[in-house]
């Protein structure tokens, strides 16, 4: 190791134990009995340093728990000498870090894993730091008491709120801190590029739909405060709806900073309005909010999924035309609807002429730019009515609804004309047509099979020729 890149490692430890420090001050803030805060932002920062540095953290997290244990010593005031406050931080440190590593650990194994999709990584983010918080409250309690930091009759009513604060302080905060340790850790565990890159709308909608969550909190913890209910406290729980509409039209990003503004002022109001009494109900709140939230993250991905999946299936690549299943789809809709309306309905079979050769001659990307030129040439001679589809090779399928049989023959003779039109490589292009109208009693395949037989004609009539049955 060059001393550049030693200096680099020390300086990032420092900067981790520094941190870790701090943030857990901000945690103490928000404390309402003793090792028990509304959430406790240690937690997450732990977990993201885990997530981010792997075990590049251990040594940074022990040093600033042990730290940490000797100033809580003086703030509890507790008859306590330097090196049993040593071992107790010693102790503390391993029971908080061991779980939360092995926990951001899974965690980061998932994520890298090809293939797992956002809502399968979310729901193992929410269950993970829901066991690993738990494993540390009672590991940190152990040895708290263990120790001689705690009295053993403490445990009982501590655990519920230690492991909420805990989860909650995970659930929130390891997502930002994960984003922005990430920034300075070059060779990151984890890769948030596609969490993080999506933008929707503008930073005005988004600012506005933040705001509107901010006067929404105030108001209820407001309203919590001077009605004194033990019932209104619950409305907090209303945020999940608000949060949720935040998750599915904001970016990853938007969610995440949103997830935190809220969860810090719920934290700062129950402080400022001194609603202690109801500070468990906060709590799950904070953490109901925040697992639907990173939930919610995983919809406009999946929207964006879908639609990619059905340009696939329904799209062809080459001529943008549809594709044969989308076709057969459509088309037994289409013939239903005319059915039942008496509209007319044409169906329209062509096939490029001597196709074979163009490849053969030209070369198969020369055939490629022909198809494709098909595809541009109907779009632009086409209304946005028609149903315009490849069938397969140089075969496609026209389904033209609500068109008289004059309309109908102009449409497809423009076609046919703008085919000829097209030249590859100094090589024209022609087709040939098979046309059939929808009869009663007609389906699918009985309308097919006559459009078709009404190609083979127009083949047989030796191409660049329309046939009607
Ligand atoms: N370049 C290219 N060629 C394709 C594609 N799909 C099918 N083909 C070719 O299209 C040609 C179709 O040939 P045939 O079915 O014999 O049709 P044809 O040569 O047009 O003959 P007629 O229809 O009787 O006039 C074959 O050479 C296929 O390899 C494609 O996506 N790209």
């Amino acid at each position: 190791m060059t001393s550049k890149s030693c200096a680099i490692v020390i300086l990032r430890s420092v900067t981790i134990s520094i941190s870790w420090l701090l943030v857990w001050q901000a945690g103490r803030i928000m404390e309402y009995t003793e090792h028990a805060s509304v959430w406790f932002p240690a937690a997450g920062f732990t977990f993201a340093c885990f997530l981010v540095a792997g075990y590049r953290a251990f040594l940074p997290v022990l040093a600033a728990a042990i730290v940490i244990t000797i100033w809580n010593g003086h703030h509890y005031q507790l008859p306590l000498t330097l090196s049993e406050f040593v071992w107790g931080g010693f102790l503390f440190g391993l029971a908080h870090i061991f779980p939360y590593w092995a926990g951001a650990s899974l965690i980061g194994n998932i994520a890298r894993k090809p293939g797992t999709h956002t809502p399968q990584l979310m729901v193992a983010f929410l269950l993970v730091s829901c066991v690993s918080a738990l494993i540390v409250t009672l590991l940190v309690l152990l040895s708290l008491v263990h120790t001689g930091q705690m009295p053993a009759e403490d445990v009982a009513d501590t655990i519920l709120p230690f492991w909420i604060g805990d989860m909650a302080g995970i659930v929130i905060l390891t997502p930002l801190f994960t984003a922005l340790l990430a920034r300075y850790y070059r060779n990151s565990l984890i890769d948030l590029q596609s969490f993080t890159s999506s933008q929707y709308g503008s930073l005005a909608t988004t600012i506005k739909k933040v705001v509107m969550n901010v006067i929404l909190i105030i108001v209820i913890m407001y309203l919590g405060y001077i009605t004194d209910s033990e019932y209104s406290v619950f409305a907090i729980f209303f945020l999940t709806v608000t949060h949720m509409w935040i998750a599915c039209t904001e970016s990853a990003k938007a969610n995440i900073i949103s997830l935190v503004i809220s969860s810090v002022l719920i934290v700062v109001m129950v402080h400022l309005l001194g609603l202690m009494e109801d500070v468990k109900v906060y709590q799950f709140a904070l953490n109901v909010i925040a697992a639907n939230a990173l939930f919610g993250i995983a919809i406009p991905q999946l929207q964006a999924d879908n639609r990619h999946l059905k340009r696939l299936v329904f799209i062809d690549k080459l001529t943008k035309a549809y594709t044969r299943d989308y076709m057969e789809q459509r088309a037994e809709l289409e013939i239903a609807q005319s059915h039942e309306s008496g509209s007319k309905l044409f169906m329209v079979l062509f096939d490029l002429d001597k196709f074979k050769l163009i490849n053969d001659e030209l070369g198969h990307m020369a055939g490629d730019e022909a198809l494709k030129k098909v595809g541009q040439t109907a779009f632009s001679i086409l209304r946005k009515t028609d149903i315009f589809a490849r069938f397969g090779g140089d075969e496609f399928v026209l389904l033209l609804p609500a068109l008289d049989i004059d309309k109908s023959t102009q449409l497809v003779d423009e076609l046919r004309e703008g085919i000829r039109t097209i030249t590859v490589r100094g090589q024209s292009l022609s087709s040939s047509f098979g046309v059939a109208k929808l009869q009663p009693g007609d389906n699918l395949e009985s309308l097919f099979n006559r459009a078709d037989s009404a190609l083979y004609e127009s083949k047989k009539l030796g191409g660049n020729t329309i046939t009607y049955r």
